[in-house]
């Protein structure tokens, strides 16, 4: 499976932001096409997504210093390679960056190829990647978890958390699943017709949040819960992804949209009371990137009782998730390989994060495109659970579609991960 050529464009993500396209094409002439998706509430310890910065194109967002990279500098190292020995392909790359955090040649750049590669030689052998991925042992539909509504800096910062999302616990199967955020979803707009509340979406399509609050944010989800007929907790379950590290400053975590500015104990009081008010399973990044005693605090007090996601905290990077795990802190990972910048370390991470007893969610980005390698990446390491974001936008039900076709095709060998995925972290 040796490497041909590799072609690389910029193309555009959801958010109509540039982002990187490549091709990677065998001497069979099977091809791997792959394009980089791109967040907007990153964290500072993520792989450097190269833009060119220059103000006069894209706002500076160009990425077309990336796509040469590609084609000048990695594309004439990696021609001839054996695309199947991805560990060798990616370690390549990681030597020809040859910084910490993939700056010099861009983490967009070298995923882009590294996801690229994988899809050339599934294509190669006509197997779907998530079998070339995962072998005979790839079998598990994810739970998903799915935006109803987005906020944070997925909507101009109106309320301070980013995402507020369901996970319905009591689906049977995946498309189960699916159809009862369908319902939650609708029956929300519902909620927000009743309210008087004006319908428009956020980043990820969930509906915009016209609150004073964050609290009502919850309010609102839970009513939508009922009005689907659906018994919150039970058959619903609600999840938060706070994003706090945003809104952490001078050790403090200040809500813009409630003028409130809270000590990290405050902060906890209040995350906790959410946790007994409302039947929340799940939070995400409920304390800064670099708040570990914050971290720990939240652990001790909420670790027993919901998951505890690590996304700008962990960044998907092995260092950061041991160093998680030995002060205990949180109990799951979000995974974003473009955090991490190739597939190997993403794959690494996950191997990691499950030997520690802790939960991988696959994410996707806020900024996405067509490209589904994140769904083959769940199923492939029978991770579990799946972030996707809302179920009303192309860019997302493309996963959510995919999933759908897995689904089919797995048919008795497919197993859906039920709400059974938590028990190993809840008691
Ligand atoms: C998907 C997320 O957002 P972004 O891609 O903007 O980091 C997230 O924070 O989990
Ligand atoms: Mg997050």
């Amino acid at each position: 499976m040796k490497i041909a050529e590799i072609r690389a464009r910029q193309v555009f993500d959801s958010r109509s932001n540039p982002t990187v396209e490549v091709d990677v094409i065998l001497q069979s002439g099977a091809m791997g096409r792959a394009i980089v998706p791109s967040g907007a509430s990153t964290g500072i310890y993520e792989a450097l997504e190269l833009r060119d910065q220059d103000p006069s194109r894209y706002m500076g967002k160009s990425v077309f210093q990336a796509v040469t990279n590609v084609k000048d500098i990695l594309a004439p190292q990696l021609i001839g390679m054996d695309a199947s020995d991805q560990r060798a392909l990616d370690n390549r790359m990681i030597l020809l960056d040859g910084t910490e955090n993939k700056s010099r040649l861009g983490a967009n750049a070298i995923l882009g190829i590294s996801m690229a590669a994988a899809k050339a030689c599934a294509n190669q052998l006509k197997m779907p990647l998530y079998r070339y991925l995962g072998g005979a042992q790839a079998h598990l539909l994810p739970m998903p978890m799915i935006q109803i509504i987005g906020g944070g800096l997925h909507a101009d910062s109106v309320i301070d958390l980013q995402d507020f999302l369901v996970i319905p616990v009591g689906a049977g199967s995946f498309s189960q699943a699916m159809e009862m955020t369908y319902n939650v979803y609708n029956a929300t707009k519902k909620v927000y017709h009743e309210h008087n509340l004006d319908i428009s979406v956020s980043d990820e399509g969930g509906f915009w949040p016209r609150f004073s609050s964050n609290e009502q944010a919850m309010q609102i989800l839970t009513q939508g819960i009922q009005y689907a007929n659906y018994i919150p907790g039970q058959d619903v379950a609600i999840a938060l992804d706070v994003a706090s590290s945003h809104f952490y400053k001078d050790q403090k975590y200040h809500f813009a949209a409630e003028n409130k500015e809270m000590t990290t104990e405050e902060f906890v009081d209040i995350l906790e009371s959410w946790v007994d008010k409302y039947p929340i399973i799940s939070m995400e990044d409920c304390c800064a990137e670099d708040d570990w005693s914050g971290w720990e605090l939240v652990s001790n007090r909420l670790g027993q009782r919901i998951q505890l996601i690590g996304d700008d905290l962990f960044t998907t990077n092995i260092q950061r998730i041991q160093k998680g795990v030995e002060l205990g802190v949180c109990n799951s990972v979000l995974i974003k390989m473009n955090q991490i910048g190739t597939l190997t370390e993403t794959l690494d991470a996950i191997e990691e994060t499950k030997k520690a007893g802790y939960l991988p969610v696959v994410s996707a980005r806020s900024g996405e495109t067509e490209d589904t390698t994140m769904v083959d990446l769940c199923l492939a390491t029978n991770a579990g659970q799946i972030k996707v974001g809302s179920i009303a936008r192309s860019e997302r039900l493309a996963k959510y579609n995919e999933l759908l076709r897995i689904e089919e095709e797995l048919g008795e060998s497919g197993i859906f991960a039920r709400r059974e995925v938590f028990k190993n972290i809840l008691s």
